[in-house]
């Protein structure tokens, strides 16, 4: 294992016949040359346990967020001082190649300086105002050139309450109170959406949650991902309860699964049938995995969106959107009730602008998918070589993959991804993700700490970044 020193000092340089393939880890921080590390040290993670320690007496679980803490892959979690770049560094001076980038918005990359200097340049006028300002028709005017589905939009403050507002606008529109979901999907934690959901729900191995009366979950009908005929079922019993479909085009929250070929293209067709609204929950993909979102990609336009993450830069931020005859239903312009304190905030308006302007650069998204699937591609490889059936996938700056169970291995069902998070979820070996996980941080590498989480690239990752991964993927896979 190696142990990684501060910034100025020594850093990682295997010991024996590979030290001199590894570039080394904060080769940016540190002109000096990798000298060779004593063998068997660890990660040094005392200042991060120090600190995680005292968290735990003033924070649920230490964290603001659950999954930060670790939960499914065991140990403390990685304290951090500072990010800049594709890199994050914790409290113990150790630096880290980063695959979740804040869970999506750095996707330009850690403390981007344009988008530093745009939001400073912002704070001098303020941080709040509480008052329309011209940079909230700055950033309505990117998203609705850029979003097919996106006529009007609404900024709200986060992911979970963008995906709140567009189900009570659904609601409000069609004057029914049926939801389908999907079974792996994560729309925040809105009481309505805490149904079989994704992401720390999942990761927690969660039931749903307590404190979600029943009365408000009776609505929510879950189906399975990339299975229509699950959907045309609680349709068929519900012909004329049900407001509408929300979904991630590309599950992120349950792993990485992609839309089969026919999927959306059948939730469209359904939702017409049933006169129901299609959502695209894009929070994660919008921006993510094309310029112009999922909906571009897989050439199947819903009636509404919601978006997050990306568009604010890193600051809090969320959206919905879509047509014109639907947000008009929105107040004051009609009567569906939502408001917000920081909705449309200044300085996430600007750090968005900033961001999607870099991303509308030439050969941003041609690079954010040419990375990933080096990155996915070269695990994989490096995972079957040592012995481990694995499979992943990327869109643009998103990715995944799945370590799966041994008794896969050599079998043909080892080359193909789970279609569905039930199927996700009876074939990964979630203890072994979580060896990987541990042996990944040993070897510098930052990555989602949870088998059902999406992975994320930036603008700032290189090739010589991704080989670094692939290289220490095959070291970890071997001592795995
Ligand atoms: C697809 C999706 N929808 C909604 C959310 C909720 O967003 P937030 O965490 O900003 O509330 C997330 C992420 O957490 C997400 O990935
Ligand atoms: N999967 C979530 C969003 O993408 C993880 C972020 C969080 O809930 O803390």
């Amino acid at each position: 294992m190696l142990s990684f020193k501060s910034d100025t000092s020594i850093f990682s340089g295997r010991k024996g016949p590979c030290a001199n393939l590894f570039p080394p880890v904060s080769r940016k921080l540190n002109n000096a040359k990798p000298i060779l590390m004593k063998a068997a040290s660890k990660l040094v993670t005392t200042k991060s346990e120090e600190i995680f320690n005292e968290a735990l007496e003033l924070l649920p679980g230490g964290v603001n967020s659950p999954v930060r803490a670790f939960r499914s892959v065991g140990g403390k979690p990685i304290v951090f001082s500072k990010v800049k770049g594709a890199r994050c560094y914790d409290v113990d001076g150790n630096s880290f190649l980063d695959y979740v980038g804040s869970w999506g918005p750095a996707i330009v990359g850690h403390a981007h300086d344009e988008v530093n200097a745009a939001i400073i340049d912002q704070v001098s006028r303020g941080t709040s105002f509480g008052a329309p300002g011209p940079l909230e028709n700055e950033l309505a005017k990117v998203v609705i050139s850029r979003v097919p589905a996106v006529e009007m939009v609404r900024f709200v403050s986060s992911g979970t309450e963008a995906c709140l507002s567009v189900l009570r606008l659904m609601r409000a529109a069609t004057g029914r109170d049926g939801l389908i979901k999907f079974a792996g999907c994560y729309h925040g934690h809105a009481d309505s959406f805490l149904v079989k959901a994704g992401s720390g729900v999942a990761t927690l191995g969660l039931p749903d949650s307590p404190g979600v009366p029943a009365s408000t979950t009776a609505s929510t009908f879950t189906a399975t991902f990339n299975d229509l005929d699950s959907v045309e079922k609680i349709f068929a019993a519900h012909p004329t309860e049900i407001a509408g479909i929300i979904v991630e085009p590309v599950v992120g929250n349950g792993g990485f699964i992609p839309p089969s070929p026919t999927f959306l293209r059948g939730l469209r067709a359904l939702c017409d049938k049933y006169k129901a609204l299609l959502c695209f929950d894009e929070v994660m993909t919008g921006f993510r995995v094309h310029k112009n979102c999922a909906q571009k990609l897989f050439g199947v336009t819903p009636d509404l969106v919601t978006l997050g993450k990306v568009i604010g830069g890193g600051l809090p931020v969320g959206a919905y959107g879509g047509r014109k005859d639907l947000m008009l239903h929105v107040a004051p312009a009609g009567t569906m009730y939502q408001a917000g304190t920081l909705s449309g905030n200044p300085l996430a308006m600007a750090a968005g602008l900033k961001t999607l302007e870099i991303l509308d650069r030439p050969g941003a998204y041609e690079h954010l998918d040419r990375i990933s699937k080096k990155l996915v591609e070269g695990v994989v490889a490096a995972g079957r070589a040592a012995g481990h059936p694995l499979v992943g996938g990327s869109f643009g700056g998103m990715f995944g993959f799945f370590l799966l169970k041994q008794e896969e291995l050599g079998k043909e069902v080892e080359k193909k991804a789970p279609q569905s998070f039930e199927e996700a979820q009876s074939r990964a070996d979630t203890a072994k993700f979580a060896r990987f996980h541990r042996l990944m941080l040993e070897e510098g590498v930052y990555l989602a700490p949870s088998q059902f989480e999406a992975g994320f690239t930036s603008l700032a990752h290189t090739d010589e970044d991704i080989e670094f991964t692939i290289s220490a993927a095959a070291n970890a896979f071997k001592r795995l």
